[in-house]
């Protein structure tokens, strides 16, 4: 472990003027810039191909960015990821789930960078699996194959090994994709707790329906970043139209049903799971259909 150092510290985030160009060329991201201080629950959120994956890898250090750059607790990449500061869930398509590893060996990984170069599992180690497997509800699957766990108890189990590795700042890419209602709430409750920690979580969704519910803040792109800030501010109606155009559908209510009051005009923007509702003033009434205020 990293005892009192670094690792146990509140850890921010910049992201400054970061553009990534590809080997064909392909420029995934230019001039991207944004802040993130520890304690603090953000959703990145675009359409697809629109950079979410390649910022992640930015701040991972798997690409180079070919102009500006990243600092992890005022520290250069490099330097952070040594101390072991970034955790991060990738999309399940990045992982070769045929590789014959258990449960058990997945989440210890997570200890590798606090282990020596033999890699021998010390018993600090070992418990720090085991609590992170429970933190998740995955020790009972300890001794299993990983390519034998359905796609909600794999991300579990990457999660597990994300807390495993106690860095201060979790990258989680579309950690809500093919898991069932009851698993995404109880990843966001574990995602709570670890804010309130003070940890830094950056997570990308398409779940947008959720995101108030659960996320401070807000950075929205689109090969660049369009927007970042405080949930409220950031995740407007106006934001979520020049990020996502045609590919949300897009619903107007006149809601005129009482003869006695000025008529409600209700915006539903939806991306096939929650709808966002907006009021005629353009701020979230809720992420709910309005005729469910209606009932309350
Ligand atoms: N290794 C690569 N080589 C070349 N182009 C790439 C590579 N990886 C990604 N791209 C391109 O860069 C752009 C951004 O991709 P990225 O995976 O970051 O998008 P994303 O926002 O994560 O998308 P999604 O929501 O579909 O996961 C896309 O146009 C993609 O085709």
């Amino acid at each position: 472990m990293n005892g009192a150092g670094r690792g146990d510290r509140p850890i921010g985030l910049r992201v400054s003027e970061v553009t990534v160009a590809y080997n064909n060329g392909h420029v995934a991201l230019h001039d991207a810039s944004f802040e993130l201080g520890p304690g603090t629950i953000c959703a990145l959120v675009g359409v697809n191909g629109s950079g979410k994956s390649t910022l992640f890898k930015a701040i991972m250090g798997f690409v180079k960015p070919a102009r500006g750059g990243v600092t992890i607790g005022e520290l250069p990449v490099k330097r952070a990821h040594r101390e072991n500061l970034v955790a991060y869930v990738p999309q399940a398509e990045d992982v070769d789930w045929d590789f014959p590893v258990s449960v058990w060996d997945v989440v210890l990984m997570g200890r590798y960078g606090s282990m020596n170069f033999l890699r021998i599992p010390r018993q600090a180690d070992k418990r720090i699996a085991t609590e992170s497997l429970e933190r998740v509800g995955m020790l009972g699957f300890k001794d299993r194959q990983i390519g034998e766990l359905s796609g909600g108890q794999k991300k579990r189990v990457f999660l597990a090994r994300a807390l495993a590795q106690r860095g201060r700042i979790l990258l989680l890419d579309e950690p809500f994709t093919g898991v069932d209602v009851k698993t995404e709430a109880s990843i966001i409750e574990l995602l709570r707790e670890l804010r309130d920690e003070g940890h830094l979580v950056l997570v990308s969704t398409h779940d947008l329906g959720s995101i108030p519910s659960f996320c401070d803040r807000v950075v929205i792109i689109n090969r660049t970043v369009l927007a970042a800030g405080p949930t409220h501010a950031t995740f407007t109606q106006e934001n979520l139209a020049r990020a996502f155009g045609g590919a949300l559908r897009d619903l107007h209510l006149d809601h005129t049903d009482d003869p006695g009051s000025a008529p409600n005009t209700y915006r539903v923007l939806s991306d096939d799971e929650e709808p966002l509702v907006f009021g005629a003033d353009g701020r979230m009434v809720a992420h709910r259909h309005p005729h469910e205020e209606e009932a309350q």
